[in-house]
């Protein structure tokens, strides 16, 4: 076996788009990892070009394909922050070609959750809907301070993203209100509360609200605000740039190597 054969070959899925393009140029500049694919949706104008040359570069020797189980076949593991029912797809594929699937994708609603579930009884699946260290730093955070302080502290979860963003609330968003329904000992499901409009009636006690906000070329921004009377704790994480998620799934599919079969998420891999 030579070097580079076990340096864990990465395939990229939605290569063309924001973070498939950050995904492809933190794989290259990395020295573990090497990108031995790239899948786009058929009838794409990339299908079958080099994908160095459809970025307006010079050839990489990585072809640019519409078939996922052909690419996963020759991967170590796949990256995918595509779209739900794309995901759900690739979910199944990766597992079948025995690759590590990391999982960015949000929006995801609970048949595609248990689709996902279904494949990582036979692979590694790390899924979040933030791949950062911050955010990940963050959700324990807010576990702590919502295990801290009683239900008269209203907590109020506030996202803001670019106006391409087609799903709302943010998984970082979701994530964190998660964290706080676990701090402080409720069901999510249960406290949810988003898109408030018209004459909504009182805040009720308990309830976890959701406010999205939408514009420009906004990365990712979050505020975990507890408010009380006369008082109010803010935690708060800017995201300035993509390479923040795209580095935190390059480690997760590196960490995935030799795992056993199941899900996990950031905090499993960054030992929160
Ligand atoms: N977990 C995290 O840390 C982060 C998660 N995200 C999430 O990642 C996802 C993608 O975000 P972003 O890059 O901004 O979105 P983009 O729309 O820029 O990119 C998505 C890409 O996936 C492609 N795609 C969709 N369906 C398929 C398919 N069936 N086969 C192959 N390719 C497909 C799209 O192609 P086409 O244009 O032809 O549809 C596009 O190239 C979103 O869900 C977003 O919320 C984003 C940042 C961080
Ligand atoms: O769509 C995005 O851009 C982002 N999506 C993720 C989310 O939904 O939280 C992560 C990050 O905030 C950027």
């Amino acid at each position: 076996m030579s070097d580079s054969d076990s340096i864990p070959g990465i395939v990229v899925t939605g290569a063309s788009g924001r973070m498939g393009r950050m995904l492809v140029q933190t794989i290259l500049a990395s020295e573990r990892a090497r990108l031995v694919g790239a899948v786009e949706r058929p009838g794409h104008d990339w299908i079958g070009r080099d994908l160095g040359a459809a970025t307006g570069g010079a050839d990489i020797g990585v072809r640019v394909t519409d078939d996922p189980l052909e690419a996963f076949a020759t991967a170590q593991a796949v990256i995918d922050f595509t779209a739900p029912e794309a995901t759900v797809e690739f979910a199944g594929l990766a597992a079948q070609a025995r690759a590590v699937h990391v999982i960015g994708t949000t929006g995801l609603q609970d048949a595609h959750v248990a689709k996902i579930k279904a494949a990582a009884r036979h692979a590694v699946i790390v899924r979040a809907g933030n791949m950062s260290l911050g955010v990940n730093l963050l959700t324990q955070l807010t576990k702590k301070v919502a295990a801290a302080l009683d239900t008269d502290w209203d907590i109020e979860i506030v996202e803001a993203h670019h106006r391409m963003k087609v799903d709302a609330p943010s998984g970082t968003a979701l994530m964190l209100g998660e964290a706080a329904a676990e701090g402080r000992g409720i069901a999510f499901a249960d406290h949810r509360v988003s898109g408030r409009d018209g004459i909504t009636g009182a805040r009720k006690l308990g309830d976890i609200g959701f406010s999205a906000i939408r514009g420009g070329d906004v990365v990712g921004e979050h505020d975990v605000i507890f408010a009380a009377d006369g008082e109010r704790v803010v935690l708060r994480h800017l995201a300035t740039d993509r390479a923040i998620f795209a580095r935190g799934a390059l480690r997760a599919a590196l960490w995935g190597q030799d795992r056993k079969p199941g899900e996990y998420d950031m905090v499993d891999v960054l030992g929160l």
